[in-house]
């Protein structure tokens, strides 16, 4: 108790959970990367992004964090557009001196791997094309080749995000209502989360795009095996994840608040494990939160002990929101990942061509290859058990 005590000014502050990010520009010194990363879908379609001659430029000019977000998501755009120009063909084993120094180097100080992640290709990623406005307004800063598609993967995930932010800022209350026995604060707030989830997935149903094997691993994949050398920073190759939804830390702070765990029974250790990986892809005031969190009171027991049938009735909803967005989500993935794959298969098998060959890097991606779709459902599945049930609320938990 004394811990999360000590930390609630943390869990108060939330900065980087707010979308306010609207870094467009860096200093002029800097105008080559930028021109590059805005111009990537036309480089990288003509095949000309490799053979773009890149400066090597010093990031002392850099200044504050958002600069140093801005910078990093250019290189980090211009780098998967460097490493997978060639689509699984003519993958690259080196990533030059010229991008490797500069991006290992903001990575650093940021904390988060030298590879495009969710919180560079999403939530750094937007801008409004005019200041008033919302959702017409809204538009991306930098993509790759298939024009709409990804735009629209980009800015639905951040409309996904934005849903959740009520569900998040209602967490700093929900641990001071435990903290200072608020009942009636703490079902109001279980209700913001509730409602904040179902907002998440009323805005996942505007997907419309799919997501991009642009951004895809040099980790556990078999285009890559060994992973990419980082000339100039490290002599042997590094393997990191791609860019994932997985590394959204808005589920991840929902499953600590509800006190769901993935690692539970006859899960599979992968799930656990892979959404733990997905940690150290998170902003690192991301991790700092859900850290704080899991270290702090835990909801679910003290419902429990109240033995309050508005509360219980609250945290379930909380629950049967989050599993049921999972749900909607296994959907989607079955709509653009399963049914796709299934497709190009069948028609290589009519061909006479070799399966594996021709799979889709995305089939391939996240889950290392052990089956995206035996993860989803098992964490939908864990979700799902979460529930309160009638007889746990009859026992008392002192
Ligand atoms: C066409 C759209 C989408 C497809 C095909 C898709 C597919 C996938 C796949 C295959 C995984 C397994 C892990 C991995 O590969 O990294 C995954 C995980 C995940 N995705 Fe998506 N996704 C889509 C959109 C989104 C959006 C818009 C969000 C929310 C912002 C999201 C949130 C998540 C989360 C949080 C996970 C981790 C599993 C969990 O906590 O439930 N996805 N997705």
């Amino acid at each position: 108790m004394k811990n999360i005590r000590e930390n609630i000014p943390s869990l108060k502050a939330t900065p980087s959970f707010r979308i306010s990010f609207i870094q467009t520009e860096l200093p002029d010194y800097y105008a080559p990367w930028m021109n590059v990363a805005a111009n990537l879908p036309h480089l990288i379609e003509g095949h000309q992004l490799r053979r773009e001659v890149m400066p090597l430029l010093s990031t002392q000019y850099l200044r504050g964090h958002r600069q140093l977000r801005l910078a990093r998501l250019a290189l980090g755009f211009i780098t998967m557009g460097y490493v997978w120009q060639g689509g699984g063909r003519q993958t690259v084993k080196i990533l030059p001196r010229a991008l490797a120094v500069p991006y290992c180097t903001i990575s650093e100080l940021l904390d988060l791997p030298p590879i495009l992640v969710y919180a560079d290709c999403v939530l750094a990623n937007w801008k409004k094309r005019d200041p008033c406005g919302y959702v017409e307004n809204l538009d991306i800063l930098f993509s790759f080749p298939g024009g709409d598609s990804n735009k629209g993967f980009f800015l639905v995930s951040l409309l996904v995000e934005a849903a959740a932010a009520a569900g998040i800022k209602a967490i700093p209350i929900i641990v001071n209502a435990i903290l200072h026995h608020g009942l009636c604060s703490l079902e109001t707030a279980l209700q913001d989360v509730a409602l904040s989830i179902c907002k998440m997935r009323e805005a996942f149903k505007l997907i419309h795009g799919k997501c991009l094997d642009l951004i895809a691993a040099w980790k556990d994949n078999f285009l890559m095996p060994e992973g990419l050398v980082y000339e100039g920073v490290w002599d042997s190759p590094k393997q990191f994840f791609g860019g994932s939804a997985a590394q959204s830390s808005t589920l991840q702070c929902f499953d600590v608040l509800l006190g769901i765990q993935h690692s539970w029974g006859s899960v599979p250790r992968f799930s656990a494990e892979y959404l733990g990986c997905m940690r150290d892809y998170m902003p690192a005031a991301h991790r700092a939160f859900i850290q704080t969190l899991a270290s702090g009171p835990s909801l679910r027991q003290f419902v429990l002990a109240t033995g309050d049938a508005g509360l219980h009735a609250a945290f379930n909803k909380c629950v049967s929101a989050l599993a049921d967005l999972r749900s909607y989500h296994i959907q989607i993935a079955t709509k653009y990942i399963t049914i796709p794959a299934g497709r190009c298969r069948a028609e290589q098998q009519q061909l006479g061509g070799c399966v594996h060959k021709g799979t889709s890097v995305l089939s391939e991606r996240g889950t290392g290859g052990t089956g995206f779709m035996r993860f989803l459902k098992a964490i939908r599945d864990t979700t799902r058990k979460a529930q309160l049930t009638e007889q746990e609320a009859t026992v008392p938990t002192h």
